[in-house]
């Protein structure tokens, strides 16, 4: 469902005339969980395509931002943060990242200003290593939680990490250098036609922004090994027939899914109570993402360990590699 095949989509669109050394590609970003990788796809889009958490691991499936500017046109892929698998659910993550990694033009390596160096960058580092035939620029990511002398000492373990073709440092919170950042990922890119009409911001459908933002919701405030548990499939989303003077209205039925009844119960909480707020968060989300207003029903369902089980994660769409 979520097609990897990058080649398939570098097709030019029939598009009016573009610059001449006009340049278009894809990128990845790539790190340990929760360095802030989707923070930084959305900063560039300028518009939310991936959503982001405090959990790490939010992220399960690779995303496709658009960066459209006159002379350049960069397709972003956001990956799940790599890390040692210790479910299936892991496993099939780092296999996702390393396929893309293979198929992109630029390789955005993400590592957070504030935090020391641990093993986990420096096994990436290694596996970015072995990717010789695509630059990897490293971007120092959330400099504004990082007092200057931190950014400036990160930079160096940074530069002694590996070879890259650039070091930027970024913060998506307050925008800091992400002009610089785009420019160098650009300037990594084949010259060709744009690949994306210039209003679109993404390539995920609809119900699956919808999915994510529901599932967004629900893992705020969360704790421990909850948030991973947790998985959202739009069941039907349907334009309700209204009157000519009524402004449209979209009915969305989803369906939360967890591993254990124990789960159930705090996702739906006292009478109810957390699911009503999850719902609320969701739809004011997914009302500004559609443009309309929305009706939204949730239901928490129980998948006993579908993390671990290839049926069930191949039901939930999180199998993307068969
Ligand atoms: N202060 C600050 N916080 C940031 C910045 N970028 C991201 N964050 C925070 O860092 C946390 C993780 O961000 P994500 O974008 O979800 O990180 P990720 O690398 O995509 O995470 P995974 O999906 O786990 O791989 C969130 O709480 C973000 O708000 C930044 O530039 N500055």
């Amino acid at each position: 469902m979520n097609d990897l095949d990058l080649e398939k989509l570098r097709t030019p669109l029939a598009m009016p005339a573009h610059p001449e050394g006009f340049r278009s590609g894809f990128a990845c970003f790539v790190g340990r969980p929760n360095v802030g990788k989707s923070t930084l796809m959305n900063a560039l889009v300028g518009q939310k395509v991936a959503i982001t958490s405090q959990r790490p691991q939010t992220t399960r499936r690779t995303v496709r931002g658009i960066v459209h500017r006159p002379d350049a046109q960069l397709i972003v892929v956001d990956t799940p943060g790599l890390h040692k698998p210790r479910t299936l659910l892991g496993e099939r993550l780092d296999s996702l990242v390393r396929s893309t990694l293979v198929e992109v033009d630029v390789i955005g390596f993400c590592v957070p200003a504030g935090e020391p160096i641990g093993r986990g960058d420096t096994y990436i580092a290694g596996e970015l290593a072995a990717q010789t035939n695509t630059p990897v620029v490293a971007l120092v990511t959330k400099t504004d939680a990082a007092s200057e002398e931190q950014v400036a000492e990160q930079l160096l373990a940074v530069e002694r990490l590996g070879e890259w073709s650039d070091i930027v440092p970024v913060s998506a919170e307050t925008g800091q250098r992400l002009d610089v950042a785009t420019d160098v990922l650009c300037g990594h890119l084949p010259e060709g036609p744009p690949l994306y009409p210039e209003q679109d911001r993404t390539d995920e459908p609809e119900e699956i922004l919808v999915g994510e933002l529901v599932r967004e919701a629900a893992l705020e405030g969360v704790r421990d090994e909850l948030p991973h548990s947790i998985a959202v499939v739009v069941d039907e989303m349907e334009s309700r027939d209204t009157a000519a003077d009524e402004p449209e209205m979209i009915d969305i039925y989803a369906s939360l899914y967890v591993e254990r009844p124990s789960q159930k119960a705090i996702v739906i909480g006292g009478k109810g109570s957390r699911l009503r707020d999850v719902g609320a968060r969701a739809r004011q989300h997914i009302e500004a993402l559609l443009g309309c207003r929305v009706f939204l029903d949730l239901r928490v369902r129980v998948a006993k360990d579908w993390q671990r089980d290839p049926k069930k994660l191949r039901k939930l769409g999180l199998d993307q590699q068969t």
